[in-house]
């Protein structure tokens, strides 16, 4: 029976959690919205759940309008609660992806109110992945956030590193801060502060440089009903099971596999550029996608099919932006956005491939997993090896178009991941 309930505001962070779950004991699923928690189609749904010790459910609220953000997570957490689930995570992303309305701040007050809880923490550090929090500034590696690549992002363009004024625009609550001499004097005197007057109604931002800070903040909210962080806050939490957590892989070695990558980020780029001289390959080409999608969908399956024939044992990469010219940023007049068609072209070559026998897939963005997740008709998914911080196969059942195959997913964040990461990953299917 799951005890951990934790909501993710996007599919490649879900899975970065689930990860981490894995790797301090829980035997975790991943669940693709509340509906796979509250009617799950598969006949084992009881057992799945009564196996699990914690679940996480994957939304795709990071960037939704609030209302529905606000909405999703409240029936997510209603879901979890009537499996069993009686503490809270919300995890969010470590470079705390949010505007000045949302939506990190109006969940965490909702779900505040669900819970019936007065206060949280805040802990977007990650440092496995850069990600640390001092004196309440967020760091990617060595930069302040809002001078990473983070200040140019589409679509949550982060202009401040100071998690207390991002979070303060978009919360009814008071925004505090701890900072980390606390941390560093104890669980107990960091509890002690926490439970001071100046935060008993309130979202405290809590510094974090190493993984023994969190283990540290970890201890002392302990019994709080709900956190709020990045995935970093799990390597504080100590499940039932350490050394049976991890699902199995679904595949064997030499099946058919592909590399999906939609993600624009720096981190994606050199993966590309990295598998090029190594992998077979395609690149998405969105006028041809305009011109006619289907044939152009047809013609990268058809070469990644070809490849397989050719030479099982080497994924084929198909990838939408190996240079940052490649990105379309004017859309042409009476066009579908580049960012869709790309979602969509890459939706539709998984659930293609997948009928034409891929069961090993690797997808790079979180857009871009949600969009083949969706495709792939995915319900829940059982969290496998370990790729590389915040990466993890899963195996999972899907059905593209009615037949029902189990296949292993590794849903990347545009941003993790080592240079090699399309070419190694395959190695920990074992
Ligand atoms: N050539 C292109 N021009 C414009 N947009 C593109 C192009 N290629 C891909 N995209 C879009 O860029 C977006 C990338 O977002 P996605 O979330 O998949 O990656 P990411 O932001 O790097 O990952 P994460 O959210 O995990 O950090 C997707 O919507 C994708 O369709
Ligand atoms: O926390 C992170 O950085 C990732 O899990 C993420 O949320 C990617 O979108």
């Amino acid at each position: 029976m799951p005890t951990l309930g934790a909501i993710a505001d996007d599919f490649t962070g879900a899975t970065d959690l689930a990860t981490m779950l894995v790797a301090r004991g829980f035997r975790t699923v991943v669940a693709v919205g509340a509906d796979a928690v509250t009617s799950p189609t598969e006949p084992d749904a009881q057992g799945r759940w009564a196996a699990a010790d914690a679940v996480v459910v994957a939304l795709k609220s990071r960037t939704a309008p609030v209302p529905e953000a606000v909405a999703e997570s409240r029936r997510a957490l209603r879901a979890l609660r009537a499996i069993g689930c009686r503490r809270f995570y919300f995890k969010y992303c470590s470079t705390f992806d949010s505007t000045p309305r949302g939506n990190i701040g109006p969940v965490a007050d909702a779900l505040l109110a669900e819970t019936g809880e007065r206060r949280t923490v805040v802990v977007p550090s990650f440092p496995a992945t850069g990600r640390t929090v001092y004196r309440g500034r967020l760091f990617v590696h060595d930069d302040l956030l809002d001078e990473s690549p983070m200040r140019h992002h589409p679509l949550t363009p982060m202009l401040d590193s100071r998690v207390d004024r991002l979070l303060r625009p978009q919360t009814r609550h008071p925004v505090t801060r701890v900072g980390l001499d606390t941390v560093r004097a104890g669980a107990a005197r960091l509890r002690a502060a926490l439970d001071d007057e100046a935060h008993a109604d309130a979202l405290t931002v809590v510094d974090a440089v190493d993984d023994e800070d969190l283990r540290t903040i970890a201890a002392a909210t302990e019994d709080f009903g709900l956190v709020t962080g990045a995935a970093g806050l799990a390597v504080g939490l100590t499940g039932p099971h350490p050394d049976q957590a991890r699902a199995r892989p679904a595949s064997r070695p030499g099946d058919p596999g592909v590399v999906l990558a939609g993600s624009a980020s720096a981190a994606t780029r050199a993966q590309v550029a990295h598998a090029l001289g190594r992998l077979p390959h395609r690149r998405v080409d969105l006028s041809r996608l305009r011109a006619d999608f289907d044939a152009a969908v047809a013609e990268l399956t058809g070469f990644v099919c070809e490849r397989w024939a050719h030479d099982p044992a080497r994924p084929p990469l198909i990838y939408a932006v190996a240079a940052p010219e490649d990105v379309e940023t004017d859309t042409p007049a009476g066009a579908e956005p580049a960012s869709s068609l790309v979602e969509r072209a890459l939706a539709a070559c998984a659930g293609a491939l997948v009928d034409a026998g891929a069961r090993r897939l690797l997808v790079a963005g979180g857009e871009t997993s949600g969009a083949v997740v969706t495709a792939l008709r995915a319900r829940t998914l059982a969290i496998g090896a370990p790729i590389a911080p915040g990466v993890a196969w899963a195996s999972t059942e899907v059905r593209p178009s009615g037949a029902t195959h189990t296949v292993d997913l590794a849903l990347k964040s545009g941003n993790f991941g080592g240079t090699d990461i399309f070419t190694q990953a395959w190695e920990q299917l074992v």
